[in-house]
């Protein structure tokens, strides 16, 4: 749908938003030059850029959290200047963030009337919030119960809780950053559905994504930014992924990885009969075994929550099994803690960098040497040596190309990308002998993508031995030598990367057994991973 056919739009209607020469400076960087984008009612305004280019922080300016530094925006034609969220909010803005803000503890209706409790006399009246609730659910198509406590809906839930919160609040714009980085592949086709439904009925609906796919299936409008700069508007009727990845990154992209067969030698890691348990005690690891050898790489597909993340804590000392056998080289590492873990030779790529890859108040230095400071060459004769420190920061920072101003800025000032970037690079240079990755390239643009992988592939022809962990079923058939697929704790199959399709692999995924999918019985693709590009 377009703005003239729109509701609330129409040809003679001005956007609901209109931002003109936004620049937005933070020291050192200029994040946002110039920018104009308007918003319109009835329309899906895809917003694409490589990690840095400004995407985020045009939108912290549209939301109000940041203040431009030049340009002026308007909303329904006229001018306004947001002190803050709230006023951008009273504006009818609203955003979904990556980290949804909510309060795990509270029910769906206490979190979406949070700050803007009805009241009733000095009482609130959370009958009449609730009602309000379940009639925005109908009407736009999002079901969640109102009475659920949040820290037991599913992500894909909680996401329509944030929706629901904005929607609550009357937003016309829904800004959405990034928001099916973390979606299983059922959700983000019910997401999609959604999203359709919100500009039917005349919302303007602004969505960053990295997913070049989802894009072009979704978008009635495109822009794309580089170096903070607006650098052109694409059809998506004409565009396709190549030509997207090339606006953004102003170069081609492969979009297949470039390497030969792997020549494994011994067995690096063993892992026999694991069982382990998450943080609530379910037993989310249930009688796994593989092993990954010297210079292979061990792919997992799976849809992400089928004990994927417990499966590599356990591999990285971060969490003790209940049960089995991890053996890293001739050590069995089940009691060690993820330091003594480390010293082995192991890297570990998390899939949450926020909680375990780095320190945001750190600078990028001390986030280079957070794990290692007390090893050489950064420690000589128990004193840290500083030089050798950013002197491997520099080169790092340089070899990955981390977009920052300077090593010595703190970490939560890189954008999400440049941060993953950061955790890879320190996590790939150093003496290996097993590398642990989950999620390598979770919020990276297609040329960080392309540069990783071929890292990954270099260090795995250095003899290192790689445990990949990835939901998207393109990065794992496309990196690994061999693939297991894991489903509700188990490992289902293992194959040789050789025999590995997209179709024998999306059925398992969804829990298909071999012999059900040769009889062609129930497969619905659900398990398929998400999409790559
Ligand atoms: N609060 C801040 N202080 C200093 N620099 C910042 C701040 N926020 C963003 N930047 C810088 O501004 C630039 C743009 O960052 P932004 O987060 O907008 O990029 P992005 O396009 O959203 O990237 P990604 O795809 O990696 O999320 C980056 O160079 C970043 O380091």
């Amino acid at each position: 749908m377009t703005s003239e056919t729109a509701e609330t739009g129409g040809a003679e209607s001005p956007p609901l938003v209109e931002a003109e020469g936004i620049t937005k400076r933070f020291p050192g960087v200029v994040a946002n030059a110039d920018v104009d984008l308007d918003l319109h009612a009835g329309e899906i305004h895809c917003v694409l850029g490589e990690n840095g280019a400004g995407k985020t922080t045009l939108m912290n300016v549209v939301y109000g959290l940041y203040q431009p530094d030049e340009g002026e925006l308007r909303v329904r034609g006229e001018r306004v200047d947001f002190e803050s969220s709230a006023d951008a909010i009273a504006a009818g803005i609203g955003m979904v963030h990556q980290h949804f803000q909510l309060v795990p503890v509270l029910t769906v209706t206490d979190n979406v009337i949070l700050g803007q409790e009805p009241m009733r006399g000095p009482l609130v009246d959370r009958e009449s919030a609730r009602q309000r609730i379940v009639e925005l659910s109908e009407q736009y198509g999002l079901a969640v119960d109102p009475d659920a406590r949040i820290g037991d809906l599913s992500v894909g839930a909680q996401q329509r809780v944030e929706l629901l919160k904005a929607l609550y609040r009357e937003a016309d714009v829904l800004i959405l950053d990034e928001p099916t980085a973390v979606l299983t592949p059922g959700e983000v086709r019910e997401f999609f559905e959604v999203v359709r439904g919100l500009v039917a009925q005349g919302k303007a609906v602004v969505f960053i994504t990295h997913k070049l796919r989802e894009v072009l299936e979704l978008a009635d409008r495109i822009s794309v930014l580089r170096g903070g700069a607006l650098v052109g508007t694409a059809d998506p009727h004409e565009a396709t992924i190549e030509s997207l990845a090339e606006l953004m990154v102003g170069r081609e992209v492969a979009f297949t990885v470039d390497k030969t067969p792997a020549q494994p030698t011994h067995t690096m890691l063993q892992v026999r009969d694991l069982h382990v348990k998450d943080d609530r005690g379910v037993q989310t690891v249930q009688g796994v075994d593989f092993e990954v050898r010297a210079g292979e790489i061990f792919g997992i597909a799976g849809v992400e929550g089928n004990g994927q993340r417990e499966l590599v804590e356990a591999v990285t000392g971060m969490r003790t099994p209940t049960n089995g056998q991890i053996v890293i080289g001739e050590y069995d590492i089940v009691g060690a803690n993820p330091r003594k873990v480390q010293g082995l030779g192991v890297g570990h790529i998390p899939e949450d960098r926020g909680k375990h890859g780095l320190v945001s108040r750190f600078d990028l230095t001390e986030n280079v040497i957070l794990n290692r400071y007390h090893h050489p060459p950064f420690s000589q004769r128990f004193l840290l040596n500083r030089g050798v420190a950013k002197d491997t920061t520099q080169r790092l920072v340089e070899q990955y190309d981390v977009r920052t101003p300077s090593i010595d800025v703190s970490a939560s000032t890189l954008s999400g990308g440049n941060q993953q970037k950061l955790v890879v690079a320190r996590e790939l240079e150093q003496e290996l002998r097993l590398l642990v990755v989950n999620q390598p390239t979770r919020g990276l643009d297609v040329g960080s993508v392309e540069f990783i992988h071929s890292q990954l592939v270099r260090r795995r022809d250095d003899g290192v031995a790689v445990l990949l962990v990835s939901a998207e079923l393109d990065e794992v058939l496309g990196l690994a030598d061999r693939i297991g697929v894991i489903y509700r704790g188990e490992l289902l199959a293992t194959m040789d990367a050789a025999e590995a399709t997209r179709e024998r692999v999306g059925p398992l995924m969804a829990g298909q057994t071999q012999q059900a999918a040769a009889a062609g019985a129930g497969a619905n693709g659900d398990g398929e991973g998400k999409q790559g590009a």
